[in-house]
């Protein structure tokens, strides 16, 4: 499919199917206080990556909506809400059970439920990701909202269990930690704002939440979800650009908790600001260059499959996507010719086309960085190894699998995020730790093979390299159990549903003297006043 098949997949308004046609929603409020506040000064247009063919023929991304852009006044009101819902832990919010916080957030997932219709299809039209995928990233983020609050009642549970140690009697609890900011991205624009917000706010703390640019308007519908269902200021909206908004919360040292999926360049800005950086409590997942091995007794098919889904699932916009292969020189061949016969055969089109896999990609100035990433990589040797690789029309950007790369091409060690799959080819597996020891990231890898005892002796290097090896399989996030962290550039503590209760809140404790009396009284305070005074944070 050349650039001018490509462009023939952008539809006119006519042609966008009656169920995912969407009217431009212009946003004029946003959430601070427990209150839906109007807003009347400046506002950013939002256009979809998906483009329509204008009267003079050329392709024009489409208007979808607007949202606030607000200042630092806005930002210093929303900023003062979180800290006066949290009141130096003596807030409602920090001081309410586990159990009737669990209740507020079980309401908010029921609201949310109704939204998803509209959510799903506004994650189609702001970051152009397929219907499929779309509905699975709200399905996986209502389980994982239901996960955190089954886990967080286990925790709860067993927080009633004394310790005894060297005559000192003692309960452990979790406590929350302030106030929390927290910022998500385009990627996964709902699904990775909530996996942290959710447990931040399950734990106690207050919030500050900034919507990320592309995908910014599906957390509207939300908002009066949060609103109705939390007591006022425990969760509070940010818009507008990040350099208004962020420095005057940052610079005033009352952020508690900074969370960030994003870039490690924004995170480096984000800490600096604070003017206490070592009293700052930092989550996030950042920058990542996930490499896979293909050894020379890998079953192929398995490889090309797992690749095939590790590096472009999303059009390859994923933290966790697979961002560069190694290929021994005694297969190379044979992978490259079924690769990218593969990648070949994925079918680009609109996020809602059936069986859609290349959709728009929703930087605009995505499609020449890409473009860029060739040329530099053709101009040292490298060529595209797939037919219609690199084949681009507006935001439509066939992938290619580019070959043979090699240190000092620029594909070598950036971070592409965008349907480009380099490949470089090995003779010793030195090689390969050698690259993962020398990158700037540590996030995930791959291994390809059939040899239990090559694979064991790559394992123990690769995870003290890495956070998480896949065996046979695709790099990725998931089962949302398992720890999310990285080495490195890539991450800040760990999420998951467990991680992420534990990174939110801090472990405390009731202690005394291990007398019949002192017991007494603890044993009556976890008894009998756990649903009062002290009823907050009874969790190991
Ligand atoms: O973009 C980063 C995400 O954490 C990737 O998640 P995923 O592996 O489930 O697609």
């Amino acid at each position: 499919m050349n650039s001018q098949q490509l462009t023939s997949l952008f539809p006119t308004e006519d042609q966008i199917p009656v169920d995912y046609r969407i009217e431009p929603i212009h946003q004029r409020e946003y959430l601070l206080n427990g209150e839906m506040r109007q807003w009347h000064g400046a506002v950013s247009d939002v256009y979809s990556p998906v483009c329509i063919p204008s009267p003079d023929g050329t392709l024009q991304r489409k208007l979808v909506g607007s949202f606030p852009v607000t200042g630092p006044t806005e930002a210093v009101e929303a900023l003062d809400a979180a800290v006066g819902a949290y009141n130096n832990g003596r807030g409602e919010w920090p001081q309410m059970s586990v159990a009737a916080r669990i209740g507020c957030m079980d309401t908010f997932v029921g609201k949310m439920l109704e939204q998803k219709k509209l959510v799903v299809n506004l994650i189609m039209w702001e970051i152009g990701k397929n219907l499929a995928d779309a509905t699975k990233e709200f399905d996986r983020t209502v389980s994982y909202i239901y996960d955190t609050i089954d886990t967080l009642k286990t925790m709860d549970r067993n927080s009633s269990r004394f310790r005894i140690e060297e005559g000192i009697i003692g309960q452990i609890r979790r406590s929350p930690l302030g106030v929390v900011l927290a910022m998500g991205p385009f990627n996964y624009p709902l699904n990775e704002t909530y996996t942290t917000l959710i447990p931040a706010i399950l734990m106690g703390n207050t919030i500050l939440f900034k919507t990320p640019k592309h995908g910014s308007l599906l957390h509207y519908p939300l908002l009066e979800a949060f609103r109705t269902s939390f007591p006022k200021g425990v969760v509070n909206s940010l818009y507008g650009r990040g350099a208004d908004v962020i420095p005057p919360v940052m610079q005033s040292g009352k952020v508690n908790v900074l969370t960030l999926i994003g870039s490690s360049r924004v995170a480096d800005q984000l800490q600096r600001q604070h003017p206490k950086l070592n009293r700052l409590r930092s989550i996030m997942s950042l920058d990542a260059k996930n490499a896979a091995i293909i050894l020379p007794d890998a079953d192929l098919n398995v490889a090309v499959s797992e690749c095939l889904l590790g590096t472009l699932s999303f059009n390859g916009q994923r933290c966790t996507a697979i961002k560069i292969i190694w290929a021994h020189r005694s297969i190379a061949d044979k992978f490259l010719a079924q690769f990218g016969s593969e990648v070949s055969k994925l079918k680009p089109g609109m996020p809602w086309d059936a069986g859609v896999q290349i959709t728009p990609l929703p930087e605009p100035s995505k499609p020449d960085y890409l473009a860029d990433c060739i040329r530099d990589a053709e101009a040292g040797g490298a060529s595209i190894m797939n037919a219609g690789g690199g084949d681009v029309s507006a935001s439509l950007f066939k992938p290619a699998v580019v070959y043979p790369v090699k240190e000092g091409m620029k594909l070598y060690r950036e971070e592409q995020f965008g349907p480009i799959i380099p490949v470089v080819v090995y003779d010793d597996v030195e090689e390969f730790i050698e690259y993962l020891i020398t990158d700037d990231h540590g996030m995930q890898a791959s291994i390809f093979g059939k040899d239990t005892a090559e694979i064991a002796r790559l394992i123990d290097p690769l995870v003290n390299l890495v956070s998480r090896v896949n065996i046979n399989a695709q790099c990725q996030r998931g089962p949302d159990t398992f720890p999310f962290t990285g080495r490195k550039d890539s991450a800040e503590g760990t999420l998951s549903v467990e991680d992420a209760l534990r990174s939110f809140s801090i472990r405390s404790a009731v202690a005394t003297k291990d007398t019949a009396a002192n017991k007494a009284i603890l044993n009556d305070i976890v008894e009998h006043h756990k649903s009062e005074f002290l009823s907050t944070n009874f969790i190991f």
